[in-house]
């Protein structure tokens, strides 16, 4: 069944829109990074919209009315369905990044394992690894790329209170990892937000692992 089309909408862009969400799910939910019916993801459609998946449904399987639209206030846009618990993080990313094009947040074991181990340090160095170039505007590995570990919790607005106390601060954001939770970042379209996840899921475990044998 295809996604509710509000008044108004290019129901092609839509579409593809939630192809391309269906397209990352069905690859991260492969690599078990999107454990049963965690994770959400989101595609912006235009300055002021969103393509979101639907809260609850098996992000490995989605289909076009697995997604629905919604507002930069996460409010439903012509649809009753409920947009994921957690599309005020989504909302705040198109809200402060402008170039913003894709959103995605998943819950890999390196990615959990890794937010409760650097969560008294609040945050996880990544420096030294050639990959860190994968993330845009990354041109060496000598850089030293953030990547900080907030707590977790159901109440949406602490969240997103901390990732704006990150920013008013100054400090550059690619991506943040949840404490026992997992991970969000984006990009400026789906392929490149891919890019970072999978270069992001990468540096953590070389992490873990260099802790592991150093230990
Ligand atoms: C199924 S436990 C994970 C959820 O609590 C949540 O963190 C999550 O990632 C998915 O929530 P959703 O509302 O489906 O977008
Ligand atoms: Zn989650």
């Amino acid at each position: 069944m295809p996604m509710t089309v509000p008044a108004g909408y290019d129901r092609t862009r839509l579409a593809a829109c939630a192809r391309s969400i269906a397209d990352a799910g069905r690859a991260l939910a492969a690599q078990g990074w999107t454990p049963a019916t965690s994770s959400n993801f989101s595609e912006r459609i235009d300055a002021g919209h969103v393509a979101i998946t639907i809260s609850g449904r098996d992000k490995g399987r989605l289909g076009e009315d697995d997604v629905m639209v919604v507002d930069l206030d996460g409010k439903a846009v012509g649809t009753d369905a409920r947009p994921s618990a957690e599309t005020a993080l989504h909302t705040q990313i198109y809200r402060r990044f402008a170039e913003a094009g894709a959103v995605l947040h998943t819950h890999s074991r390196t990615q959990t394992v890794a937010s409760r181990l650097y969560a008294a340090a609040g945050v996880v160095r990544l420096q030294g690894w050639e990959l860190q170039k994968a993330i845009t505007g990354y041109t060496t590995h000598e850089s030293v790329l953030e990547l900080p570990v907030f707590p977790n919790t159901q109440h949406m607005p602490e969240l997103t209170a901390r990732v704006d106390a990150w920013l008013d601060a100054g400090r550059p954001l690619y991506a943040y990892l949840i404490e026992g939770h997992g991970i969000y970042t984006w990009g400026r379209d789906m392929a490149e937000t891919r890019r970072h996840l999978e270069a992001l899921e990468f540096l953590l475990a070389c992490e873990l692992d260099l802790r592991r044998l150093s230990a």
